[in-house]
């Protein structure tokens, strides 16, 4: 479960204000909205990596996926198993849970190879291995399939999926109408670091109040 309520976070000549949020064990809220609406301000704040001026965030054991993500040296079971060393698990056992977690996300046969070496797509489901293999209660996502191809794409909404259905709340930033149809139950669209829109994805994308929301969707904003 995440929350949020009346939070404001200021950048110089910018600031994202956001009266509440709420994503539920299972669900996803896609937040979409132009360059430079706070989408990723958004979701640090919601991470906790950045502390709103005013407001609060309550949420269980959060994951963040930056937009690209960010790997240690060394092996690519080695970066798997980074998270549940972190945790406080032991290493035989964190590295047996770390191929697990490769093997879900299609990268058991790269397990000793440098993590550095790998291809963007292939970066992007190493990262979210790690954070799979903790089991977080929350996924806060930027946009995890820019840049990738569209087998690296399915791929990776595939593994949000069974996130989802195992119990994860996720929060996907995303530039895709599409995707967010796909994964999120509810969509919410920033201006400007504003609310103009937030409801459930079929209506909130189909039918948006907020003339904003509709130029943007059209493709005119
Ligand atoms: N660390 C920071 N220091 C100062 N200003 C920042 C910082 N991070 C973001 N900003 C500013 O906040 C505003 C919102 O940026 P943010 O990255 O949250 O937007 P975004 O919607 O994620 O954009 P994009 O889609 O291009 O990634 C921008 O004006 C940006 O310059």
């Amino acid at each position: 479960m995440l929350r949020a309520e009346g939070v404001q976070k200021t950048w110089p000549g910018f600031r994202l204000r956001l009266a509440f949020l709420h994503v539920e064990p299972g669900q996803a809220l896609a937040v979409l909205g132009p360059s430079g609406s706070g989408k990723s301000t958004l979701l640090r704040v919601l991470a906790g990596l950045e502390a709103p001026e005013e407001g609060r965030v309550e949420g269980g054991f959060r994951v963040y996926l930056p937009q690209t993500p960010l790997l240690l040296k060394g092996s690519v079971l080695e970066n798997a198993a980074f998270g549940l060393r972190l945790k406080g698990v032991g290493r035989r056992e964190a590295l047996a849970r770390a191929e697990e977690a490769l093997e879900e996300v299609g990268l058991l046969s790269k397990a000793h190879l440098r993590a550095q070496g790998l291809s963007g797509g292939e970066k992007v489901r190493l990262a979210l291995a790690r954070a799979l293999a903790v089991g977080p209660e929350v996924l806060l996502l930027d946009e995890p399939t820019a840049n990738l191809d569209p087998a690296n794409a399915r791929m990776v909404e595939a593994l949000l999926a069974r996130a989802k259905a195992r119990g994860a709340a996720l929060v996907l930033v995303t530039h895709s109408p599409a995707q967010a149809r796909r994964l999120a139950e509810r969509a919410l669209f920033l201006f400007q670091g504003e609310v103009a829109e937030e409801g459930p994805v079929p209506q909130a994308l189909r039918e948006p109040r907020d003339p904003r929301v509709r130029a943007f969707l059209e493709g005119d904003f």
